[in-house]
């Protein structure tokens, strides 16, 4: 049988990590990214030595800078490039993408301006080809050392499911599947708001009491938002909703938890983000939800706690006390949403 390509595009920790798990089942990796000394010295070393300095590579990863090149003769295509970019990476694919294509968005990221989701883009940009988005705990320096990991391809496509398992199953990855691309891409997007909020706890000194009413109270809020967009409120008990929650709340390998946790030593923004150096995608994510969760009146007290004090200037104590002396709240919002069906109420008119 003829050695079958995969691409990988975005030369980032996460696309190492895909690419590798993948050459390690038997393809060929073609490896993409925009710049050519990186390309050079991948190549050269069999290691990413800008993101995950000695991690070696398998020989059947190979680097390029030349995205059609990357695409073409592949029947699958991951995308690891940031939000901000993902627009203008994938329109660039145009000429060499087919309905036989599959493509499959890693990013975890909101569109500014017009509130889409990568695999929307994808469907916009490229609508020929069916599409999947992978998510889920994946710490790619954990995936680096082989620690045991699950994650989620969601597709409503079973061809798309199918062929992510066969392609990204191995000895530690583990792959589950879910219908609801929605959910799962929206989950993956907003955990990264409640993890800057639960970095930002850990520099105040908080401890496990804070970082878990945290965690149940931003599910809560997520899947209040999803289910309001119209993503299955279920799907956010799974991995790619609270699975990565716990993960990105609780280790300092999260970017975004790094974020937060600058913010909490009382950095500015703009320091905590040149300090870190990388995509920290929940500073545009919180932006964008809160914009929208005000259009649809959706009650998100965490976020809208985190937008005032990174973008309004409010100090974090007085927002502290804000969330902490809130209304009567329910533990559990089944109640609410049941509620809600009867009556047509709104679904939250409880404090978090
Ligand atoms: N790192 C991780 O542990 C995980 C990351 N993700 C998601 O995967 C996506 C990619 O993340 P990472 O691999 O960590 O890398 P990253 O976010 O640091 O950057 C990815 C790559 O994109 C490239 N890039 C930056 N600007 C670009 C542009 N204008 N055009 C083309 N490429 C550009 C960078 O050079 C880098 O090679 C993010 O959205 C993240 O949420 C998902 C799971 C785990
Ligand atoms: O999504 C991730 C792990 O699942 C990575 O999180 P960060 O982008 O915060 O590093």
């Amino acid at each position: 049988m003829p050695e079958q390509t995969v691409s990988v595009l975005g030369g980032g920790s996460f696309g190492t990590v895909l690419a590798n798990i993948i050459a390690g089942n038997g393809f060929r990796v073609n490896f993409w990214m925009r710049n050519s000394e990186l390309v050079e010295q991948v190549n050269a070393l069999h290691e990413n030595p800008q993101y995950l300095p000695g991690y070696s590579l398998d020989h059947k990863v190979h680097a390029t800078d030349d995205i059609l090149r990357a695409v073409s003769g592949s029947r699958t295509v991951f995308v690891a490039v940031p939000s901000a970019y993902f627009r203008t990476v994938v329109r660039k694919l145009k000429p060499a993408v087919s309905e036989d294509t599959i493509l499959v968005s890693t990013t975890k990221g909101i569109e500014a301006g017009s509130f889409l989701l990568m695999s929307q883009i994808l469907q916009q940009e490229l609508p020929q080809s069916p599409t999947g988005v992978l998510s889920g705990p994946n710490l790619a320096g954990e995936i680096a050392t082989r620690s045991l990991t699950g994650t989620v391809i969601a597709s409503s496509s079973e061809s798309v499911r199918e062929r992510v398992r066969e392609v990204l199953r191995s000895d530690y990855f583990r792959v589950y599947t879910n219908d609801d691309m929605f959910g799962v891409e929206l989950g993956g997007s907003l955990k990264n708001i409640y993890a800057i909020i639960a970095g930002l706890a850990s520099a105040m000194g908080m401890g496990q009491n804070t970082n878990s009413m945290l965690i149940t109270r931003s599910l809560t809020e997520m899947a209040r938002f999803g289910r309001e967009l119209g993503a299955d409120p279920m799907t956010f008990l799974g991995l790619a909703g609270v699975g990565d929650l716990i993960v990105t709340c609780s280790s300092s390998l999260s970017r975004n938890f790094r974020v937060g946790f600058a913010l909490g030593q009382g950095k500015s923004l703009q320091e905590a983000v040149a300090e870190l150096g990388q995509v920290a995608e929940g500073v545009n994510t919180l932006k964008q939800v809160k914009e929208k969760a005000d259009q649809l009146g959706i009650y998100m007290p965490l976020a809208s706690g985190l937008y005032k004090i990174v973008y309004e200037g409010y100090a974090v104590d007085q927002v502290i006390s804000a969330l902490m002396h809130g209304e009567g709240a329910l533990d559990v919002e089944y109640e609410a949403s049941r509620s809600k069906q009867l009556t047509g109420a709104s679904a939250c008119p409880t404090n978090s």
